[in-house]
């Protein structure tokens, strides 16, 4: 198999509710893909169905063989009274070597940090030693799961600049979720739009070329927000029954 992951036909269920509906898809080396989708989409579950913390009820989840996985989650929740400092956290829970933690610091642009407190970091550090966690074992997959949340717009910026840096380092694929829309339009070479099932899929230039898009993008990542709109320029397969006028600046600021 050339992809690093295919999902085949998945589906998969909380009980009696259904999360994913006949999910198809695939990731190639080195390829940055977006997945976004309303509140409640799956868009969670199906990373955490593609590292194997949930099992499918039907269909297929293949990787490639010996697939180096690095998952920067959402948040992480550290006691702050526990004292512990980033080196040491780099530690946990696999024993690392000082020249491993350098290096990962390094990558994920934070090399000074290794003997801070993590409690006293800023969100926008704590996000980069998640990074640095995740780079430590050279992931060949990158997983980022609204890894910018609670990071102001520059911030955020910075750290999606960062990942296309280290995905150039280390050749790496990356799939995120991201609810910042202009991130999508920057940074991905494909967006996938899940509800439940993929609706659409397609190269963000697409979107990107739109004269509002131009417009609005040329001064700023805000209005980008509101222009990617579900309901054109990208092609539909069939049993896509459901209503596809997403409102992208709520779902953008949820
Ligand atoms: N452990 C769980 N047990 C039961 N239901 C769950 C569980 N995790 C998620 N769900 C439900 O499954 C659905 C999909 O959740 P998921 O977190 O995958 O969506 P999401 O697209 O990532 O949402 P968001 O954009 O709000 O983060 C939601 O209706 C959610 O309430």
């Amino acid at each position: 198999m050339n992809a690093l992951v295919e999902f085949q036909d998945v589906n998969l269920s909380y009980g009696a509710q259904k999360v994913l509906d006949d999910v198809n898809l695939s990731i190639a080396p080195g390829e940055i893909v977006t997945i976004v989708g309303p509140n409640g989409s799956g868009k969670s579950s199906l990373l955490r169905a593609l590292i194997g913390a949930l099992k499918p009820a039907s269909g297929q989840i293949n990787r490639a063989s010996g697939l180096r996985i690095g998952y920067v989650p959402q948040k992480l929740h550290i006691d702050p009274t526990l004292p512990m400092t980033v080196r040491r956290f780099l530690s946990l829970p696999l024993k690392i070597i000082d020249a491993e933690a350098a290096q990962a610091l390094q990558r994920a642009g934070v090399y000074d940090l290794g003997p801070r407190q993590m409690s006293l970091l800023s969100g926008g550090q704590f996000q980069r030693v998640l990074l640095a966690r995740a780079l430590l074992h050279k992931p060949q997959l990158l997983l980022l799961d609204e890894a910018t949340q609670g990071l102001d717009q520059p911030g955020s910026a910075a750290f999606y600049r960062h990942i296309e840096k280290v995905r150039d380092e280390l050749n790496c694929a990356v799939l995120m979720i991201s609810h910042e829309l202009h991130v999508v339009m920057s940074a991905s070479d494909r967006v996938i739009c899940l509800n439940g099932h993929v609706c659409c899929e397609g190269k963000p230039d697409v979107v990107a070329s739109a004269p509002e898009y131009r417009a609005l993008f040329g001064t700023g990542t805000g209005g980008a927000l509101a222009l990617y709109r579900h309901d054109h320029d990208h092609a539909h397969g069939d049993g896509c029954d459901h209503d596809h006028t997403h409102d992208p600046v709520n779902e953008a600021a949820d």
